[in-house]
């Protein structure tokens, strides 16, 4: 299936998966555990919704390419912020009806919960109920502060998860090897049974964590990460200064020499053997590093590597990566769509 840009257009091979849907799941998974609210419902997570958050990201590309708009003076004036201040008002809206939401609940459920603990012991929180708690009964957080860590949380979990699926399943497809040795892998561990993922299954399926990892590498979706210095940093033939924005262009570092001289191909046992990793600790960035490293990265590779058991136990993908034309922007994204075809296998 070629995943049309075009959302709205139907897949156009019989027995295709509703990909587009699954992200949707993966994304609607992940924010139902991380901020306890239900996004797989339509009326939470809109297209309205994802199309502001993908015109922000455009919109912040637009800007940084365009030197005169640096300053804020004339940004402030210009068309471009017009449309910015559009998007924000809806993903604000949003990220204030989560906290509304999750804010009354939290003190209407607030005594049964102290109850609950008690007699059942510690239940599951929400990363969005422990920020509440802390809001609510420390103070740690206004109302603004908890917003901007919800705005990250969704940004962040926000189609990061359904991209590299996308990728993976391109690779995957592109390499019929690579396929059969992932499903040998799921048969070792599932037998013919189409039962659930558990844990303990995940940390089997060591070969499927290989062709996530280097689908990354190939792909990272998050392709230049930006910092402000708060400090010199004194490199080998300059100083970057305190208060400058650094990018680094996580793109270039994953098929630097140091991952020999086969970095440009997919390879995922590099990853079974150290010995044909390189020795730099911050090689592979695909979550990106140090203190701001993502935060939901085991959450990432456990929903990942659970849809993946489920979905190739029982199809064949056929993918074509040489017509992928991906465009570096905030994420990296497909310009010329995904080229899959999917079929069930067999039995
Ligand atoms: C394969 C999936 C994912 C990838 C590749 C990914 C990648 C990244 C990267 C590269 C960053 C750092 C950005 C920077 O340094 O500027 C980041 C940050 C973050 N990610 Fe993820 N992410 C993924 C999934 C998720 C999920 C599922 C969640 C939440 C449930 C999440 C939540 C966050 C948050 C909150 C941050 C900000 C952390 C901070 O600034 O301290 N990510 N992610």
């Amino acid at each position: 299936w070629r995943r049309n840009p075009n959302k709205d257009d139907p897949p156009t091979f019989p027995g295709a998966l509703p990909l587009i849907g699954h992200a949707h799941l993966i994304l609607g998974d992940s924010l139902i555990t991380a901020l306890g609210v239900d996004f797989t419902d339509k009326n939470v997570l809109n297209s309205e919704y994802v199309n502001a958050a993908e015109q922000m990201f455009n919109i912040l590309v637009d800007r940084f390419q365009k030197f005169w708009w640096h300053s804020h003076f004339l940004y402030s004036w210009s068309s471009l912020r017009k449309k910015q201040d559009q998007c924000l008002k809806i993903l604000h809206n949003m990220s204030n009806t989560v906290l509304k939401k999750r804010k009354a609940d939290y003190l209407k459920n607030r005594n049964c919960k102290e109850i609950d603990e008690k007699t059942k012991g510690p239940k599951f929180k929400p990363f969005m109920d422990l920020l509440l708690e802390l809001s609510i009964e420390k103070g740690a957080f206004n109302d603004r502060e908890i917003r901007e860590h919800v705005d990250t949380m969704i940004v962040g979990g926000h189609d990061t998860s359904a991209s590299v699926l996308m990728y993976t399943m391109l690779l995957i497809g592109s390499y019929p090897q690579v396929q059969e040795k992932i499903f040998e892998e799921l048969h070792m561990v599932f037998g013919d049974d189409d039962r659930d993922v558990t844990k303990q299954d995940l940390s089997q399926l060591v070969y499927l964590e290989a062709v996530l990892k280097e689908t990354m590498r190939i792909y990272p979706i998050v392709p230049v990460t930006a910092r402000r210095l708060d400090k010199d940093v004194k490199l080998r033939n300059c100083t970057l200064t305190k208060g400058r924005t650094c990018f680094m262009f996580v793109y270039g570092v994953h098929r630097h020499p140091m991952w020999g001289p086969d970095s440009e191909e997919f390879k995922p046992e590099r990853w079974l053997d150290p010995a044909t990793l390189p020795e730099c600790p911050t090689a592979f960035a695909g979550f990106s590093m140090g203190r701001r490293i993502c935060i939901g990265k085991s959450y990432a590779y456990m929903s990942m590597k659970t849809t993946l058991a489920h979905v190739f136990r029982h199809y064949r993908v056929s993918g074509d990566h040489t017509q992928l034309v991906a465009k570096i922007d905030v994420m990296l994204k497909p310009d010329s769509g995904y080229y899959i075809t999917i079929e069930r296998r067999q039995k």
